[in-house]
């Protein structure tokens, strides 16, 4: 991907936030789902809301995009995602298959977790600047429920950081590159091998942030597991099998629970 099409893409979300709301608001989501455009639900009495506006769209598989949610303002908004989004599920096909290759397993193993119709989603991100980010976050601390995450972060403004030992580091910008995050499933698969890091979004007082993260997710119907190779009598499997984790995924995530510990053994 040329790096004039990743700012294209910046391009055409920026724009769309910036449109008056009543534009916005054609693609407003209903309040018990989370396709089209708002703030972060609601899902539990006692979460902590996030300083967020969002649109959120299904990409794939096609039949299940719902394109009354897809902006038609501006006008090449759709175009773009559909390419860009293309271009991702090749990416993230090539990454899986060299994950598998780097831990000496056959190359599908990954892969063919995703099932014949994985998912892919699209998360607009808009950050509105804050007047306290002292005690207010962008997103609140979680890992990813995907499998692979690609997030194409604001040029100019920073906000992501990841937790390790206990210590968040940010996450600096570099313009013309993707950040390639592993979500949940892809620790799932590897038996812990490749860990799904928690992170946050913290906020600013002057400048507002646009990021776009793409999740790549297994077929809700497919069983994931840890790879068979990665399991042995010295290192026995973690997690459970499981099916359409983003589900549970979602009950633990507004409660502030780690949705990963559902599934471990
Ligand atoms: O906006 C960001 O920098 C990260 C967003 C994020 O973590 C997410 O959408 O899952
Ligand atoms: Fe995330």
């Amino acid at each position: 991907m040329t790096s004039s099409f990743l700012d294209k893409i910046r391009e055409v979300s920026k724009q769309f936030f910036a449109f008056p709301m009543e534009e916005k608001q054609k693609y407003s989501r209903e309040a018990d789902s989370i396709e089209g455009y708002g703030n972060d639900m609601i899902l539990s009495d006692h979460q902590t809301v996030d300083w967020t506006d969002r649109l959120y769209l299904t990409i794939s598989p096609e039949d299940q995009r719902k394109i009354k949610f897809w902006p038609e303002n501006p006008k090449d908004f759709r175009e773009t995602l559909h390419e860009y989004t293309v271009k991702l599920q090749e990416t993230n096909d090539f990454l899986l298959r060299a994950v598998a290759r780097s831990l000496n397993l056959e190359e599908s193993c990954f892969l063919d977790q995703y099932g014949e119709q994985p998912l892919v989603t699209a998360r607009f991100n808009f950050y509105p600047p804050c007047p306290r980010p002292d005690r207010i976050l962008g997103v609140k601390p979680h890992a990813d429920a995907s499998a692979v995450t690609f997030l194409l972060q604001d040029k100019e403004v920073e906000g992501l950081q990841f937790l390790k030992d206990n210590e968040w580091f940010r996450v600096p910008i570099i313009p013309h590159a993707l950040l390639v995050n592993v979500g949940d499933q892809v620790e799932i698969m590897s038996n812990g091998i490749f860990k799904s890091p928690v992170h946050r979004v913290v906020t600013n007082t002057q400048r507002e942030r646009n990021t776009l993260a793409v999740f790549c997710i297994p077929e809700s119907d497919n069983e994931i597991k840890p790879a068979d190779q990665l399991i042995s009598e010295t290192r026995p499997s973690l997690y459970k099998k499981v099916k359409d984790y983003v589900s549970i995924y979602f009950q633990y995530y507004q409660q502030g629970k780690r949705p990963i510990e559902a599934v471990k053994i």
